[in-house]
This record gives structure tokens, C-alpha cells and sequence, in this order.
């Protein structure tokens, strides 16, 4: 008996967990996800700071008719005021410098004139706090920055610098070795020779490793003999992931399981009742020293089964190991474009394009071959779930989809 769809996605959740939470050095922590909540150490910013080059004073000098005011002191940033202004004096400030005591203001520079060891103000205000950026404005000592779960972008990476995160507590990306297998495959910049293809599986998936927010490793061709296979799958048990390419179905070549196996991985399913994919094996590589479980799958060979099974298996592997506590990819419904009739042995997948039009989601079938043709895919963005049996939808039917990768920002 095959395994559906769903039944495969519940053995994934068994068996794929929260990796170990690490700290790392922030400078090398981008993409990864924070495993704990974090909170702002300082005040930022951590005193009253002026946003412009210019003169602190008291704007009530301003108000009482003064326009000229000696110039006391030169405050740059990094420096601390040493004198407090008073009555018709100003410190001219730069701007990132802390606020003088008894100054409520700025004036920028543009509308003052030096003359020595005087300015004067061209251009008054009587608003207090001009040019002045009030401490803690940003955030308080103590208040909550980020929640677990978060995936460190480019400003997390600033704020946490910013409060001294040097070292944060992550789940960082995992390491997907890719490892294509086939004695028919040559390297894409290769002509192929009789009988060959060029591996366009490996680059395929390396590029929906790194859009799933993981980092790829690609491991070569394994050819179809069981020492080189061996070999490389040896190599690749050290990834946090290994996706090999092809090889799972029945033929005489298809070592994937049995040398899979013969390493130590422990097979979970081999085989879900689904078009394309349906060749898919999924195992896992026990902890050992120094390192947690390793997750294995062999995807079916076909261009268009090994991309599918990649957006509903091995994606939702690697959410659940950075600690996104989901149980299936998210499916969504969505109104068919033009009228499409289908009849299948297994649930299939077809490959489509979804489209949202005045809030509403819209899907129009590509015009699919079948798993190994790639081509057709290349305009899709998820798959629609036909059930087993023969369909005639009509236009406008409401059906069900998989986005596949971040369509629809999921
Ligand atoms: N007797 C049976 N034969 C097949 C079955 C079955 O149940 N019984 N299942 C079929 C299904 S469904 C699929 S899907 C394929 C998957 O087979 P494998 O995973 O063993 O893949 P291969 O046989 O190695 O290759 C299939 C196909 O894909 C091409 N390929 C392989 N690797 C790449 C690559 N890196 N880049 C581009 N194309 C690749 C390969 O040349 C073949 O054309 O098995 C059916 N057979
Ligand atoms: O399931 Mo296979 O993936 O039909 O081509």
C-alpha cells in the first residue's frame, strides 16, 4: 500500500523536530532563526540626541526677541556636553551629539550666520524638542524586540548590534547537500552524447534550497554503480539534509534505498500514491557525535516529480527544523480559470499558475506532459490537488492548491 499525500506529511512531522538552538556571531547569523524571545538592553537612543548641525538653545530666549547668542562650547559626536546652556548662549552641536542640559532645541546650521564667537539666528522657532530625538524614543531597556521564530533580516541583524547581541541564540539554516544520480547525466555546460541529459535536477533544487532560506551543497553526479553512490552519500550524510536525485523507482539501477541503507539511514516511506513524486524516499540519518539527525530524501529523477516533491516534502523538513511548528504545507483554495477535466490512478498534483485578481485567488492549469516535462512548469507557481478518480470542473470552480515556494508570501 502506498502512503497518501497526508499520510507522508504526518511522517515528516514525526520525525522532523526543532534542530538545537547555537549561538553564533551575529556577522555570520543572517537568514537564520532566533530560538529565543529578545530584549533591548539600552535605552536607544540611549540619550537626547540632535538630528542636525546646528545650535542648541532655549527656544524661550527665541520667544523673549533674542536673536544673537554666544557660542560656548563645540559638541561633536561621541563627546559629552561639559556646560549646561544657559540665557543667551548656544553649543553648537553636530549632529548624532548628545543634547546639552538646558537647551530644547536645535537650529540647523542653514539658518544661523557665525560671526565669531557669536550666532546669529535668521530663522527662529518656539517649538521645543526641534532637531531633538528624545532617548528611549526607539525602544526602552527591557522591552521585547523579537519573538523566537523570527528569521534574522538585514535590520534585525542592526538592531541586535545596536543592543549588543554579539552572539544570538539560533536555529541556523541547514545544510542541504544536493547529490543527482544517473549514469546518463552530464554537467550542464557539457553536450550531451547519445543517450545522455544534462543534470538539470541538481541546480533546480539548489535554487529551491536557497529560496526556502537554506544553504545548498552541491555534492556532484553519482554514477550508477554502488561505490561511487556509496561514496557520495557518505559525503553528503554529513549535510543536515541530503536531497539525491533519482534512482528510487524499481529499476535494476535504482540503488538509492538499498545504498541508502547500507549507510545507516533509516528508511521512514518509500512511496506515496501521488503524480508526480511517486517514487519518493524519505529517511533519517541517526544523531551522532557532535551532530543531531540527519534527513535524507531520495526524489523520483523526473524533472517535475523531484521539484514537487522538494515543495511538499523537503520544505516542510526544513520549516519544522528551524522551528516553524507547522504540519503541512499550506493549501489554499482558489477558482479555476476555464473549464479542465482529469482522470488519475493517484491524487495529482498538476502544475499551474495562480494569480489573485481584486482579492480573489485565481488558477489557470499549464498545459503539462507529464513528470518529465519541465518546461510547461516554468510559467506554474503551485500545483493543483485533483483527487483520485475523474474530474469535469467547470469555470470558475473552487479548487484546491499548493503554492509552491513563497507565491502568495506563505
Ligand atoms: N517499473 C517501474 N518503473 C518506474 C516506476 C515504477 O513504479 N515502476 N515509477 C516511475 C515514476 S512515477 C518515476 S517519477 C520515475 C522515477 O524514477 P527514478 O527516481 O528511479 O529516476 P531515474 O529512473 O533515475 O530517472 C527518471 C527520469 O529522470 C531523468 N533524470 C534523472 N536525474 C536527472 C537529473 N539530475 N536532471 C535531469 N533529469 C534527470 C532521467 O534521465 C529519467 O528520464 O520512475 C518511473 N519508472
Ligand atoms: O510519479 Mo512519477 O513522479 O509519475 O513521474
Amino acid at each position: 500500500m502506498l502512503l497518501t499525500l497526508e499520510q507522508a506529511w504526518e511522517k515528516i512531522v514525526a520525525h522532523v523536530g526543532p534542530s538545537t538552538p547555537v549561538r553564533v556571531p551575529l556577522a555570520e547569523s543572517g537568514g537564520a532563526i532566533l530560538a529565543e524571545d529578545v530584549f533591548a538592553t539600552i535605552d536607544s537612543p540611549p540619550f537626547d540626541k540632535s538630528m542636525m548641525d546646528g545650535y542648541a538653545l532655549r527656544t524661550g530666549d527665541l520667544q523673549a526677541g533674542l536673536s544673537s547668542f554666544r557660542v560656548i562650547e563645540e559638541v561633536a559626536a561621541g563627546q559629552v556636553p561639559r556646560q549646561a546652556v544657559t540665557t543667551g548662549t548656544a553649543i553648537r552641536i553636530m549632529t548624532g551629539a548628545a543634547i546639552p542640559d538646558g537647551a530644547d532645541a536645535v537650529i540647523q546650521l542653514e539658518w544661523t550666520t557665525s560671526t565669531g564667537s557669536e550666532v546669529r539666528i535668521d530663522k527662529g522657532t518656539s517649538r521645543g524638542g526641534l532637531n531633538i530625538l528624545p532617548r528611549g524614543q526607539s525602544m526602552r531597556s527591557g522591552e521585547k524586540l523579537f519573538g523566537a521564530g523570527e528569521s534574522i533580516r538585514a535590520q534585525t541583524m542592526a538592531v541586535l548590534a545596536e543592543t549588543g547581541h554579539a552572539r544570538p541564540l539560533v536555529r541556523r539554516r541547514p545544510v542541504v547537500g544536493i547529490l543527482a544520480t544517473g549514469d546518463e547525466l552530464v554537467d550542464v555546460d557539457q553536450t550531451p552524447g547519445p543517450g545522455q541529459i544534462r543534470n538539470s535536477n541538481a541546480l533546480m533544487l539548489a535554487a529551491q534550497v536557497s529560496e526556502a532560506g537554506a544553504e545548498p551543497r552541491l555534492l556532484g553526479i553519482a554514477r550508477d554503480q554502488r561505490d561511487d553512490l556509496r561514496a557520495k552519500i557518505l559525503t553528503g550524510l554529513d549535510c543536515d539534509f541530503l536531497c539525491l536525485s533519482g534512482g528510487v523507482s524499481a529499476g535494476n539501477l535504482d540503488l538509492v534505498p538499498s545504498e541508502l541503507a547500507a549507510a545507516g539511514v533509516e528508511a521512514v516511506f518509500h512511496k506515496v500514491a501521488m503524480k508526480p513524486g511517486k517514487p519518493c524516499w524519505f529517511g533519517v540519518r541517526p544523531p551522532r557525535a557532535g551532530k543531531g539527525a540527519g534527513y535524507v530524501f531520495g526524489l523520483p529523477g523526473n524533472p517535475v516529480s523531484s521539484m514537487v516533491c522538494f515543495e511538499l516534502f523537503v520544505r516542510l523538513a526544513l520549516r519544522r527544523w528551524t522551528g516553524i511548528d507547522i504540519s503541512k504545507p499550506q493549501l489554499s483554495a482558489a477558482r479555476l480559470v476555464g473549464a479542465f477535466s482529469h482522470r488519475g490512478d493517484r491524487q495529482t498534483l498538476f502544475p499551474a499558475r495562480v494569480f489573485a485578481e481584486q482579492g480573489v485567488l485565481h488558477v489557470q492549469p499549464v498545459d503539462w506532459k507529464g513528470s518529465a516535462d519541465l518546461r510547461s512548469t516554468a510559467q506554474a507557481n503551485c500545483s493543483i490537488s485533483i483527487p483520485i478518480g475523474e474530474v469535469a470542473w467547470n469555470d470558475g470552480t473552487l479548487v484546491d492548491i499548493l503554492p509552491w515556494g513563497r507565491t502568495l508570501g506563505i
